[in-house]
């Protein structure tokens, strides 16, 4: 998916929301255990509930590797579910010496070698270039890279100065150099909104994926207020305040109630902060 079909559908659906499909066998209605594969009935019926609010869709990948081929099919009965006009990325937080990444690339770009499809991955930048690259030889796929996470541990290394600069900055700045901001993309945590205006300085133009709203406790607004740029440029997600919303028989039902809550503060904020 391009950049500018990516934005024509945020203005389209007034939302920028990403669901994180975070699908945990413990947290799930007891009437969907019987079923034949309870990940993926929980997933249809969270996409089915929140298809019209949500432009993205986030399957964690630990929450599917965790229960190895039986997790890895319900991955890919989830990713073909998916709407066809909905961003889809793998959260799987990759990277490794080139060959290796080649490889990771191949098992969530490469349909006929994985069965998996994703318009994009998570990656650390941790090992630098050349465990990045190979990920941005697909053509229409995209890198998100770990720039200034949402958790606490985020200030041990992403916050360190590096030189004159902190080394989440660094990570923006020459990564730019690796890729266009129509194949790379940040991750940026809804809990260092604080922070926003340092990263939008460096990455003006790309998208950023912001976890951390919800569960997390971080802030639409302010997010919103000094992350958007002229095409959104934001992509936030929620997944446990969405998808656990109700743990009854109405799960889907209440998950709907929420995605429709964040995407009508999303409308306004497109209103407010959209730069025109
Ligand atoms: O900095 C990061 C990077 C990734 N995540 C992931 O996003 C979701 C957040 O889930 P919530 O339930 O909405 O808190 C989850 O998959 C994390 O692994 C993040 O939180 N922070």
């Amino acid at each position: 998916m391009t950049k500018q079909e990516l934005f024509g559908q945020i203005l389209s659906k007034k939302s920028y929301l990403c669901v994180g499909l975070d699908t945990d066998l413990q947290k799930l209605p007891k009437h969907l255990l019987d079923t034949e594969d309870p990940i993926f009935e929980f997933n249809k019926q969270i996409i089915d509930a929140t298809k019209q609010y949500a432009v993205a869709y986030k399957p964690n990948i630990a929450f599917y590797e965790a229960f190895g081929a039986k997790g890895w099919e319900s991955l890919q009965k989830t990713l073909a579910y998916i709407p066809k006009e909905c961003f889809t990325i793998a959260d799987a937080k990759r990277g490794d010496i080139g060959n290796t990444s080649g490889l990771y690339a191949r098992a969530f770009f490469d349909p006929n070698s994985s069965g998996l499809d994703f318009d994009s991955v998570t990656v650390a930048p941790y090992m630098g270039e050349d465990s990045v690259t190979p990920f941005l030889t697909f053509p229409n796929k995209w890198v998100i890279l770990l720039a200034l996470t949402s958790n606490g541990g985020s200030k041990d290394f992403q916050t360190l100065s590096v030189g004159d600069k902190a080394l989440f900055e660094e990570v923006l700045t020459k990564s730019q150099e690796w890729g266009t901001d129509e194949q790379l993309m940040y991750v940026v945590g809804a809990t260092k909104a604080d922070m926003l205006a340092q990263v939008r300085a460096l990455a003006p133009e790309h998208f950023l994926l912001v976890p951390g709203v919800g569960a997390q406790g971080g802030s639409l607004e302010e997010v919103s207020k000094y992350g958007m740029n002229s095409t959104c440029g934001l992509l936030v997600n929620s997944s446990r305040a969405i998808i656990y919303a109700s743990s009854g028989e109405d799960f889907a039902e209440k998950a709907a109630e929420e995605a429709q809550k964040v995407q009508a503060e999303m409308a306004q904020y497109l209103d407010l902060y959209l730069k025109k």
